[in-house]
């Protein structure tokens, strides 16, 4: 996953893959993760939207009898974007071939996946953002014309082959946009952008995957883990399998609202989910620069860390929650920075004589 915050908003899971409340996955987590993915459309909780628009496209689509049009998925990580490339494939009835950018090195590389596709399949490209340009304009062309020209031999002997392709469905994922040059989006012909979920969401989700995994989660366990799980399923799907762990280990095997705080405790998540980064960087800011404002490399050395470790995985989320501010003159705690600390702000200079 790439690092940087160019547009501003960084999803970026790279320093953030040993947290317990990162957003993205490593591979032995994305094999616990197949067991709780919903397989149809209707399984799929929240994002009533996309899953209204997306509907309408595969049912015309079916109804027709024609591959539907290419389908763009946006958002953050953890929110559903491969599992819904797959509810597509299966809704299809169609089989899925999956890639990403970064597997793609070459266009010769994505030339051999286009050109063995079987008409109507989904092809899943994760990370579209990352496919190197030649490959970006080979795959411009085989989605709108159903092309490739496959080149043969090298150098002044080389000649293009023009191979028409089966009719398939691309379906791109990306937590990044903005970044995708502007004729590679307009080939898609529907859009789709996965926000958070809210809490209630996220306890449908918990509840469902408890079930999948033969344990019951008391009502009042899933809001607890639910609140914690920065709006995240694959995080709220992660914090549940602790739960469960410390249920069974130290608890009564129970899911009660005892074992969700005790084991999230034991894990540092706190009750709106920062973990001990985000509340070190909190705490740092509050106490030691009374609130700020103040440079994100000093920040960072005091709580010990890089300064792209505290801007990408860190303040997204203290930003998103409005517990931290990034003003042109430094980083600023907010009031409820201050109040979530349980800490008092000084009375800012100028307010002494208010009131
Ligand atoms: N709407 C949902 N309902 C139920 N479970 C969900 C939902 N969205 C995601 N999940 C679960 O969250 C986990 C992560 O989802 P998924 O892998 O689809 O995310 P992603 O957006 O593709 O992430 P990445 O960009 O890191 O690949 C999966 O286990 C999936 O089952």
């Amino acid at each position: 996953m790439d690092g940087g915050a160019a547009d501003g908003t960084d999803f970026s899971a790279e320093f953030a893959s040993e947290r317990i409340v990162a957003a993205g996955a490593d591979e032995l987590e994305r094999a616990a993760e197949a067991a709780l993915r919903p397989r149809r459309l209707d399984e799929f909780v929240g994002q009533s939207v996309v899953r209204d628009q997306l509907s309408l496209v595969l049912q015309a689509a079916l109804a027709r009898g024609n591959a539907p049009e290419h389908v763009l998925l946006s958002g953050p990580p953890g929110l559903g974007k491969t599992t819904l490339a797959m509810i597509i494939a299966s809704e299809l009835g169609a089989s899925l071939r999956v890639t990403s950018g970064p597997a793609i090195q070459h266009a010769g590389d994505l030339a051999a996946v286009l050109s063995s596709l079987e008409e109507g399949e989904v092809l899943f490209i994760d990370e579209i953002h990352r496919l190197a340009r030649p490959a970006e304009e080979l795959l411009y062309m085989a989605m709108e014309d159903f092309r490739v020209d496959v080149v043969v031999g090298k150098g002044a002997g080389a000649s293009a082959i023009p191979l028409s392709l089966p009719p398939f469905t691309a379906v791109g994922a990306t937590t990044r946009a903005g970044l995708l040059p502007a004729p590679l989006r307009d080939r898609f012909g529907f859009t789709g952008h996965l926000d958070f979920y809210s809490a209630d969401e996220l306890e449908r989700v918990l509840v469902r995957s408890a079930g999948l995994l033969g344990v019951v989660l008391d009502p009042d366990a899933a809001s607890e883990i639910a609140g914690r799980s920065r709006g995240t399923p694959r995080i709220a799907n992660r914090l549940l399998r602790r739960v469960r762990d410390w249920a069974q280990v130290r608890g009564d095997g129970g899911l009660d609202l005892r074992a969700a705080r005790a084991a999230l405790e034991v894990y540092e998540v706190d009750p709106i989910g920062l973990d001990r980064l985000d509340r070190a960087v909190l705490t740092a800011l509050c106490t030691r620069f009374a609130g700020g404002p103040v440079g994100l490399a000093t920040l960072a050395v005091t709580v010990g860390e890089e300064s792209e470790t505290v801007e990408t995985v860190a303040e997204p989320y203290l930003v998103r929650e409005g517990l931290l501010g990034r003003t042109p003159r430094g980083r600023v705690a907010t009031p409820a920075a201050w109040a979530h600390l349980g800490l008092t702000p000084p009375r800012a200079e100028g307010t002494l004589f208010d009131g």
